[in-house]
């Protein structure tokens, strides 16, 4: 028998057959005469540096060999349950997929390069049967991506296998089609790069046809290194990934998921739900309306909600534009009966190509400045901020409880506490709520930013490195935010503007159903005293010690309106300006457990009874004064 001459392709997150240029590139040579390569074996790794993999343990008397996949400052687990769900169901269907076309996907848990490693090693015990001739994947961005990367690179050197790192062209702007050479050179400001690839509409390259079928996979398949085993069902894989979460939650006394309420996110992983997802975006005009939606609160429509997809790569930037012109054109009957059909680029799918740019420059940021991403200093390595931090310092007491309030959603701020329990419940909390939550930490409590960020990355299904940790730089002021520390957003502000009936906080914080006066609402701790037990506010940590009283008056705005159903549903978020390009873009640790796992995750807690003013990186507190700095941004 001939030996098999086989590729090794290690997937990461660019988890689709369609529009994937290694799928694509197999698909090509293996029309050649004679072919590279015989057998090509797909293989997915859940990387233990962040993924917990302690629940593929087979023996129960073995110990993980790895550390715990926790977070630098706050310890948190790093894959919390609604990304390792989203992660299983994306990772399950592309095996199925390339089933469906003859192969089919190797999953393995580990360090990538072990992995590699270990596949290498096991394949060269076979060198009668079967030779690997090429280890692939694609390059990522993220200072652990690129050591796994050169750790692929090592361990295929030492086995004197080619090695090659591909492009993943998942973005929007193709790399090779970049106005610049050196990662250096990308502008620091935003609205330079945009304007330096414009126009949007002619900037990305065409999607790459889906292969028919592809190389089979070998005829030896190595095996898992133990401790482990890889359950075969996807159910299996999935209950071995949530096991270590639910061993030890993330919050010990969570927030439980208020009646009558429904996610914003209620999707799956996978590349057919996600392509899916955008036929429905234009099918229903929510595309179109995108632009005049975009900061809501409610319903699933009033973004696109692509975000999950896109960063595990189950879709790309470009199958959205391509999808997009189609309609544009009116080339795709399917959306025939949806306002715009046919009429060319509206504000809506403009604006959704204007955001997906986003997304790529955070990643070109990431190139740029590589740790800086990470460090409390920013981008802009300014160390100037006296950042509270949690833990045994002087405060540090006191930082710690804020910290766990904050998670919680108890803080006394009523937009606040309802993004972080949403968030917590549902793995998802809308832009505006980010940008407000990001800002809340980092500015009106001035407490180390990256603990929000890290439990973002703990929380969020769409956790994508470059866009969470640069945008919660940005937001803090130590990114590429050309304003900086001068961009603060009041919160009761934002809700006045954009949850002006309160329906969002009543909808995720349960205690205030029963106020009506949005003033109150937003800012619980101005329901007078007598009023407290009546309204069974009476002993509420978030009513009787707000974290902080960020003063504005509600009945200074009045733009009306609101996202339409009651607590949740499919309705569109309400109309509002919002940021316009640049100008109103807004935008120590606590040892194992971190905060979460010791906190009273209590809605009636005792907390820490401190309820004090705004203090914020340049000592500057914030009252009416910068809520008309606020007014002005956002
Ligand atoms: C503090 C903070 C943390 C964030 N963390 C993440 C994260 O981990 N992963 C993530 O994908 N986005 C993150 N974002 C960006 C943004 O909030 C989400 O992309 C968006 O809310 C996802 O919902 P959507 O798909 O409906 O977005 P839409 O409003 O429909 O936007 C379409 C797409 O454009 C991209 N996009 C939109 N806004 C941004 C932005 N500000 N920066 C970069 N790309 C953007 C996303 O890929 C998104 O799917 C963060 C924002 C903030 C302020």
């Amino acid at each position: 028998m001939a030996v098999q001459r086989v590729l090794i392709y290690l997937l990461r997150r660019d988890l689709r057959l369609s529009d994937n240029p290694i799928f694509h590139e197999i698909d090509r040579l293996s029309k050649q005469s004679p072919k590279p390569f015989t057998h090509v074996l797909p293989v997915y790794v859940f990387p233990a540096q962040q993924v917990e993999v302690s629940g593929f343990l087979v023996d129960v008397d073995a110990t993980s060999p790895f550390p715990e996949a926790r977070s630098e400052v706050g310890k948190f687990w790093r894959c919390g349950p609604h990304r390792v769900k989203f992660l299983a169901e994306s990772v399950w269907e592309m095996k199925e997929e390339l089933e469906k076309v003859g192969s089919g996907l190797l999953v393995r848990v580990g360090l990538l390069g072990q992995v590699a490693q270990d596949l290498l090693h096991q394949f060269e015990q076979k060198q009668g049967q079967a030779h690997v001739s090429a280890v692939w994947m694609t390059m990522e961005e993220g200072v652990e991506e690129k050591r796994e990367e050169r750790e692929v690179r090592r361990a295929a050197e030492r086995a004197g296998v080619d090695f090659k790192l591909w492009l993943d062209e998942k973005y929007f702007v193709d790399d090779r089609d970049l106005p610049f050479d050196k990662p250096t050179d990308l502008p620091d400001v935003f609205t330079s790069y945009r304007k330096s690839v414009e126009p949007l509409r002619e900037a990305p390259r065409s999607p790459l046809p889906t292969p028919p079928s592809l190389l089979p996979l070998p005829s030896f398949i190595p095996d898992q290194a133990p401790p482990f085993a890889i359950p075969e069902t996807h159910d299996g894989l999935e209950a071995a990934l949530m096991k270590p979460l639910e061993d030890e939650p993330l919050l010990s006394e969570p927030p439980s998921f208020p009646p009558g309420v429904t996610s914003a996110h209620p999707f799956h992983g996978g590349s057919k739900e996600g392509l899916g997802r955008i036929q429905n975006l234009l099918r229903s005009g929510a595309m179109s309306g995108y632009k005049d939606t975009r900061n809501g609160l409610i319903g699933t429509d009033f973004s696109t909600k692509l975000s999950a997809w896109l960063a595990l790569g189950c879709i790309t930037a470009r199958q959205v534009h391509a999808r997009l012109l189609d309609f544009e054109e009116g080339r795709d009957e399917q959306y025939k009966c949806a306002e715009g059909y046919g009429k060319g680029e509206n504000r809506g799918t403009a604006a959704v190509r204007f955001e997906m740019l986003w997304r790529d420059y955070m990643r070109l940021c990431t190139r740029k400045f590589g740790p800086r991403l990470f460090r409390l200093q920013g981008f802009r390595n300014d160390a100037s901020y006296p950042w509270r931090t949690p833990g045994a310092g002087e405060g540090g007491a006191e930082v710690t409880r804020m910290v766990q309030r904050f998670l919680v959603g108890t803080t006394g701020t009523g937009l606040i506490d309802a993004s972080q329990r949403e968030l917590f419940l549902t793995g998802y909390t809308s832009n505006r709520a980010r940008q407000n939550v990001a800002s809340y930490l980092a500015k009106h409590l001035g407490i180390d930013w990256r603990i929000g960020a890290e439990w973002y990355e703990a929380n969020l299904a769409d956790y994508d490195v470059s866009n969470n940790w640069g945008n919660w730089q940005y937001v803090a002021g130590v990114g590429n935010d050309p304003r900086g520390q001068a961009r603060v957003f009041n919160p009761v502000k934002q809700a006045c503007d954009y949850d002006p009936h309160g329906e969002y906080c009543k909808a995720w914080v349960e205690e205030l159903r029963a106020l009506d006066d949005p003033q109150e609402i937003f800012q619980g701790w101005k329901v007078g005293q007598d009023r407290r037990a009546e309204l069974g506010l009476e002993g509420l940590e978030m009513v009787e010690r707000p974290m902080v009283k960020i003063d504005f008056k509600v009945g200074s705005r009045g733009k009306g309106g609101h996202g339409g159903g009651r607590y949740g549903g499919s309705s569109r978020g309400r109309t509002s300006g919002g940021r316009d390009g640049d100008k109103g873009r807004g935008g120590g640790s606590s040892g194992r457990g971190g905060f979460g796992g010791r906190g009273k995750g209590d809605i009636r807690g005792r907390g820490s009874g401190s309820s004090h003013k705004l203090v914020v990186g340049r000592s500057r507190v914030v009252d009416e004064a910068a809520t008309r700095t606020s007014t002005d941004l956002s």
